[in-house]
C-alpha cells in the first residue's frame, strides 16, 4: 500500500500563531478519511496543505509522493480533485453545468479559448449522470440551489478521476434529504474499487457517510485522535475535541452525537 499524503511534524503559523502544531498523519491509498474538529481547529488548513495550496512553516508534507516545496506544484494539483467554497466561488455563476464541470480537465474554473475534445465531453456526461445531474447540464451554476451546487462541485472534483480527492463541507447547509441524497452518492462512490484515496473536512458526525474508513478528530491546531473510524469517534473523544461532554450513537455505519443532559 502506498502513502497519499504524509505529514511529519507539520507547523502552520500565522499572524506569530501555530493554527496547526506538531502534526503526524498518513494517508494510504484506499483510506477514506473524515476531520471532524470546531470552527477555527485547523481542518481547512490541512486540506490546503494536502491540496498543495499552501507550504507548512515547518516539517514536511509530502503528497502522492512528492514533497512540497521540492516539486512542482502546477504538476501536482492536477492529480488532485478538490470541492469547496472557495472553489464554488471561482465558478462563474453564468457557466453552464456542463461546462463547470468540463473546465476541470484543463485545471481552468470558466471557459475561454481552450478546446475540449469529443473525450472530455463524454466524461463530463457520464459524471453529471453518476452525480444524477443530468438534468442541470442546461442550466446555468449561479442558478442552482446550494444542494445541487454542492454536488456540481464534488462532480467537478471527480471529473479528472484525480489520485487524491479532497471535499470541504460537503454537505453543509443542505437540507435532509439533499444531505442524504449526497451523502448516498458519496457512500457508493466511496465504495467504488477506482475511487482515489479521499479525505472530507465536516462539522458533524451525522454528515460522516457509510464507506468512511478513518477520522481526524483536531482542536486548536492538534491531533486529539486519529485513527480507524469506529475506534476514533467515541464519546471520550468527541467531548475532547468539541469541548464539552457529548453521546454518541452509531447505527448502520452512521453517526449521532448530542450533548449528555
Ligand atoms: N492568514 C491568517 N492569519 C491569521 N490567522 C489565520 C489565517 N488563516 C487562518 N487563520 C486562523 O487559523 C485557524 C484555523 O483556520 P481553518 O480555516 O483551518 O479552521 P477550520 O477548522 O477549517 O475552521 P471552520 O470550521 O470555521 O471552517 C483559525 O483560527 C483562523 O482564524
Amino acid at each position: 500500500m502506498s502513502e497519499v499524503v504524509k505529514f511529519s511534524d507539520v507547523r502552520v503559523v500565522r499572524s506569530g500563531r501555530p493554527i496547526l502544531d506538531g502534526l503526524n498523519w498518513t494517508v494510504e491509498e484506499t483510506d477514506r478519511w473524515v476531520i471532524l474538529g470546531p470552527n477555527g481547529a485547523g481542518k481547512s488548513t490541512i486540506l490546503n496543505l494536502a491540496a498543495a495550496q499552501l507550504h507548512p512553516s515547518s516539517g514536511s508534507v509530502e503528497v502522492l509522493g512528492e514533497r512540497l516545496g521540492r516539486t512542482d506544484v502546477f504538476e501536482l494539483r492536477p492529480r488532485i480533485g478538490i470541492a469547496s467554497t472557495a472553489m464554488a466561488r471561482q465558478l462563474p455563476g453564468e457557466e453552464l453545468v456542463a461546462d463547470a464541470v468540463m473546465t476541470a480537465s484543463y485545471g481552468v474554473t470558466g471557459r475561454w479559448n481552450e478546446s475540449y475534445d469529443e473525450i472530455d465531453r463524454e466524461q463530463a456526461e457520464a459524471v453529471l449522470d453518476e452525480w444524477q445531474l443530468s438534468g442541470f447540464a442546461d442550466r446555468l451554476f449561479g442558478t442552482l440551489s446550494d444542494g445541487e451546487q454542492k454536488r456540481t462541485l464534488t462532480a467537478r472534483a471527480v471529473m479528472t478521476d484525480p489520485e487524491l480527492l479532497l471535499l470541504d463541507e460537503p454537505s453543509a447547509s443542505l437540507d435532509l434529504g439533499a444531505r442524504e441524497s449526497l451523502l448516498a452518492s458519496l457512500s457508493e462512490y466511496a465504495a467504488s474499487d477506482f475511487a482515489p484515496a479521499i479525505i472530507m473536512v465536516t462539522h458533524h458526525v451525522e454528515e460522516i457517510p457509510v464507506g468512511i474508513t478513518h477520522a481526524l478528530l483536531l482542536r486548536e491546531g492538534r491531533i486529539v485522535a486519529a485513527g480507524p473510524l469506529a475506534e476514533t469517534i467515541t464519546a471520550a473523544n468527541l467531548s475532547e475535541t468539541f469541548g464539552l461532554p457529548l453521546q454518541v450513537n452509531e447505527q448502520d455505519g452512521r453517526y449521532t452525537a448530542r450533548a449528555v443532559s
